[in-house]
């Protein structure tokens, strides 16, 4: 079997004729890694996930997917009360069949899914009862049982506090290094990026990507200039292990400056 999960070769993509939203776009997803997309706000990198899931088709270019994906989205809103264990029985579906019932297998391997994201004790509760954050880990927990070869996962952290964001990067890289499975995911963490993903891909503008190696592309000059905002990485010891890790740099006196240009702007626009 190919050890390339996805290939993406000069992909193009617009919604409005010749507004091009994403243009001559080049990246290899390796089975079985985990491969982070980082850019600013409006670069693309919801486009190219649902250009990956097939949502939408490329206007130029091309894409070959190579699995099955199960995607994550980043909010997720359910009309009916389903309990938190039904929502994640969902992506048994295909396994299950439209009408007939789970089995005892399909529940406790629904169970142990909703374990592994710490929603184990929430699986009776209503679904729509829960909070964002909670919602979140439980459909984790529904691509996990759908036996995807691919997870897609949209800014699979934005809604999550430290505790659950640690137990979900954790379970990122568990799910690749263990389970083989190859993950894609967008973030707008750099230092979540450095610390799970093998491979990334930095959206810089409309025909303008970076892709490579996480360590290596994920330098404090190319995310200075792909945000226009300092940053330190920082490699220390915590608890006898090495650590790397990317941090931003707001001083007081940053943030004043930024005030105050906001208010230049303003004033000039007034
Ligand atoms: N349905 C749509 N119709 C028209 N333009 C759209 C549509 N969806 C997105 N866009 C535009 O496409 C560009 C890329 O949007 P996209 O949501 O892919 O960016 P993003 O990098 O995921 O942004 P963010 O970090 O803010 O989530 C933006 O300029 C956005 O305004």
């Amino acid at each position: 079997m190919s050890d390339t999960a996805i290939s993406i070769s000069d992909l193009g993509y617009f919604y409005r004729p010749d507004v091009w939203v994403l243009r001559h776009c080049e990246a290899r997803v390796a089975r079985g890694g985990v491969f982070a997309i980082l850019g600013p706000n409006g670069r693309g990198k919801t486009t190219l996930l649902h250009l990956l899931i097939g949502a939408s088709k490329p206007r130029e270019g091309s894409l070959a997917v190579r699995g099955r994906i199960a995607f994550v989205p980043q909010l997720f809103e359910a009309s009916f009360d389903y309990t938190a264990l039904d929502m994640a029985l969902m992506g048994r579906a295909r396994k299950i069949g439209l009408f007939s019932q789970p089995s005892r297998a399909d529940v406790e391997a629904t169970l142990s899914a909703l374990d592994r994201f710490g929603m184990a004790d929430f699986a009776e509760r209503p679904f729509g009862e829960l909070s964002g954050g909670q919602r979140q880990l439980v459909i984790f927990a529904r691509a996990l049982v759908a036996e995807a070869d691919i997870l897609v996962l949209d800014e699979p952290t934005s809604a999550l506090d430290l505790e659950n964001q640690a137990l979900v990067l954790e379970r990122i890289a568990a799910l690749a290094r263990e389970d083989g499975l190859t993950v894609v995911m967008t973030t707008h963490q750099p230092h979540h990026a450095l610390a799970v993903a093998d491979d990334a891909l930095l959206m810089r503008g409309e025909g303008d990507y970076l892709a490579g190696k996480a360590r290596d592309i994920l330098t404090e000059e190319s995310l200075r200039s792909l945000y226009r905002a300092p940053l330190k990485r920082l490699a220390f010891e915590h608890e006898g292990v090495e650590v790397e890790t990317i941090a931003p740099i707001l001083t007081p006196t940053r943030r004043a400056n930024i005030r105050s240009q906001t208010a230049t702007k303003a004033e000039g626009a007034a």
